[in-house]
């Protein structure tokens, strides 16, 4: 899959995401405050910080969930500002969102719920895996064997482990055919093993396919171990914007502040394994393609 980049007139990339001076309140409290930073193609970006430093929010307005109050974002040189809704709506097609909690639907077998990504682009609803082409059953079967799913294509959703569903949730926003991927706390539910394995995918989609990356964490050892960039919110404030090749684990704790004082990053609670362990229901992936 190629990605096409649009150049600016001095020739170079134009950034994936631009934001300059971003700012969100809520009411008199102010969740992100002066933010800016520019996201090349392919760059895998972690942001980081304490509970109610305004990740999600960031996110949010990235994909015009929010409005900002003051400051401008840019994604794929869209101003997501001042877009009309219809541009928006196309954007947000080209914008892969992942979730804490999934969001799968648990009645419905992993490849429908894939398929299910590819619906911004079709018209009319869908029912049933036959009701998509064979091109689009094919490319879904394609995304969850990326992910190491394809075996359970046919298995209910909600018979999957936590990070199982996660991975389905990749492969169906992969269906998007998106030129940025937002992960909020993607991992925050999983237990160790679970997450590597969601952060091994996403990590590879990214390189592999040039996407981009937005991923926010409380894991910190995460941050260092997969993301190419990471920037730490405290209070709504950027206080930390490197590469995670110059940067060790002592400067990324700077990062958990209140009021000066240090405090350790919350540490997630994973859910409890989902080990209903059912078969795949028959026929055949490959079976029901043809
Ligand atoms: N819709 C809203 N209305 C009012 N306040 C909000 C709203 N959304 C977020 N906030 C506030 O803005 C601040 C930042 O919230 P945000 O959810 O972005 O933090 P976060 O870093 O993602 O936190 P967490 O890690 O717990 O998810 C918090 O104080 C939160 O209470």
């Amino acid at each position: 899959m190629t990605r096409p980049t649009a150049a600016q007139p001095d020739g170079t990339a134009v950034p994936v995401v631009r934001v300059a001076h971003l700012t969100k309140r809520f009411g008199d409290h102010t969740a992100l405050d002066d933010v800016s930073f520019d996201l090349p193609r392919g760059q895998f970006l972690a942001v980081i910080g304490l509970s109610g430093s305004g990740k999600s929010t960031l996110l949010r307005l990235l994909n015009g969930l929010h409005t900002p109050s003051d400051g401008a974002v840019e994604v794929l040189g869209v101003d997501v500002v001042h877009a009309r809704a219809r541009a928006i709506r196309h954007l947000r097609c080209q914008v892969g969102f992942i979730f804490q909690q999934f969001n799968l639907v648990g009645r419905l077998s992993c490849m429908e719920n894939v398929l299910s990504g590819a619906l911004g682009r079709l018209r009319g609803p869908r029912l049933g895996v036959s009701t998509y082409s064979k091109t689009l059953r094919q490319t879904a079967l394609d995304h969850l064997d990326r992910v190491g799913l394809g075996h359970k294509a046919f298995q209910r959703a909600d018979t999957l482990s936590g990070g199982e569903q996660q991975r389905v949730a990749i492969a169906r926003s992969l269906m998007q055919q998106p030129q940025l991927l937002l992960a909020d706390e993607p991992v925050a539910s999983l237990d160790p093993e679970s997450s590597g394995q969601v952060m091994d995918v996403l990590r590879r989609i990214c390189v592999e396919e040039h996407l981009t990356v937005i991923c926010s964490l409380h894991q910190v050892d995460m941050a260092l171990g997969w993301a190419h960039r990471v920037i730490g919110l405290r209070a709504g404030r950027t206080v930390l914007d490197r590469p995670t090749g110059d940067l060790t684990r002592p400067q990324l704790m700077q990062v958990y502040q209140r009021d000066g004082v240090p405090v350790a990053p919350e540490t997630p609670q994973p859910d409890e394994p989902d080990d209903h362990g059912l078969a795949a229901l028959s026929p055949t992936p490959q079976q029901l393609i043809q």
